[in-house]
C-alpha cells in the first residue's frame, strides 16, 4: 500500500545539548495501525509533534499525503492539519462546554476565525457529529459537560473532535496513559475499529508494550531518539525489547509474559 506518512533522516535537537530525535526514518501507509514505544524521555512526544508542525525539527523531510510539512506556509499548514487529528493524554477539552461543543471543535479548522467564535455549525455538521459521537457510545451524553465526564468518556469526546476534521491520520500522544484498564481498553478498541474500518490511519504512542503488541499493525521502539525496532509485533523479541528499553526491559519483558523468545 501507498505510504501516506514518510519520516527522513529527521532530526529535533532543543538548546545547545538537547537531541530529541537522531536521524528517524520510517514510512507508514495509508490505514496502518503504528504504535511507537520507547522509554520516557525517548523522544516519542516529539516525534509526533514534529509531524503536525507543533514542533519544528532541526533537520530531515516530514512528506505527508505527498507534501513536506516541513516547507508548508501558514496557510497551506493549516490545511494540511485538518487532516491531520491530535488526540491528547489529558484530552485538551473546554470544561465548561458541552460534549456536542467540544466536539465540533474539530471543525474550526475548516472556518472563518469569526464563524468559529460565532460557534455558527450547520445542520449537516451537527448530524455528522451526532453520528460520530453515537458510533463512539456517547449519544446519551452530548449536552453534558466536558468536566462532569470520567476520564474515559473525555477522552472519547477527544477523538470524536479529531475524527470531525476528516482526517486521514489520527496522532495519539499517550491517549490511555491517564486510564484505568477498563476504559483503556474501550478507546483502544475504538481507535483500532477506526483503523480497520474507516481506514483512518493511526499513530499512537505507548508506555503499555502488552498493549502495543494486541492491537498494532506495526511496532516502532525509539531509545534516546534513535529508531531501534521498526516490525511486525509478531518478531519482536526479548533482545529487541532490551534494545528499545535499556535498563527497564527486565520488568516489561515479566510483564508482557507471553513475548516470543529470541
Ligand atoms: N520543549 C522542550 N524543550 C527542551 N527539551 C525538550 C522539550 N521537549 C522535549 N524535550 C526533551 O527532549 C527529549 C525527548 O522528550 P519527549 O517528551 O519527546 O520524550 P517521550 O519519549 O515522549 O517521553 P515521555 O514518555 O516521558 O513522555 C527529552 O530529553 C526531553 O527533556
Amino acid at each position: 500500500m501507498a505510504a501516506l506518512l514518510e519520516v527522513n533522516h529527521v532530526s529535533k535537537q532543543f538548546g545547545k545539548d538537547t537531541k530529541a530525535l537522531k536521524d528517524v526514518h520510517f514510512s507508514v501507509a495509508e490505514g496502518e495501525f503504528v504504535s511507537i514505544i520507547g522509554p520516557s524521555g525517548a523522544g516519542k512526544s516529539t516525534l509526533l509533534r514534529c509531524i503536525n508542525r507543533m514542533v519544528d525539527a532541526t533537520s530531515g523531510e516530514i512528506i505527508f499525503d505527498n507534501r513536506n510539512v516541513l516547507d508548508l506556509k501558514k496557510k497551506e499548514l493549516k490545511t494540511i492539519r485538518t487532516k491531520i487529528g491530535m488526540v491528547f493524554q489529558h484530552y485538551n477539552l473546554v470544561n465548561r462546554l458541552s460534549v456536542i461543543e467540544n466536539a465540533l471543535h474539530g471543525k474550526l479548522g475548516n472556518k472563518s476565525a469569526l464563524a468559529g467564535v460565532l460557534g455558527l455549525y450547520s445542520i449537516d455538521e451537527k448530524e455528522e457529529a451526532m453520528k460520530i459521537l453515537n458510533a463512539l457510545g456517547l449519544a446519551d451524553l452530548i449536552y453534558k459537560r466536558a468536566d462532569q465526564l470520567s476520564g474515559g468518556q473525555k477522552q472519547r469526546v477527544g477523538i470524536a473532535r479529531a475524527l470531525l476534521q476528516n482526517p486521514r491520520m489520527l496522532l495519539c500522544d499517550e491517549p490511555i496513559a491517564s486510564l484505568d484498564p477498563g476504559s483503556a481498553k474501550v478507546i483502544m478498541d475504538h481507535l483500532k475499529n477506526i483503523s480497520t474500518n474507516w481506514g483512518i490511519t493511526i499513530l499512537v504512542n505507548l508506555h503499555q508494550v502488552d498493549v502495543a503488541l494486541k492491537y498494532s499493525d506495526r511496532i516502532i521502539g525509539i531509545n534516546n531518539g534513535q529508531v531501534v525496532y521498526n516490525g511486525s509485533p509478531k518478531n519482536l523479541t526479548k533482545d529487541d525489547i532490551q534494545l528499545i528499553y535499556g535498563s527497564e526491559a527486565e520488568d516489561l519483558i515479566f510483564d508482557v509474559g507471553g513475548i516470543h523468545a529470541s
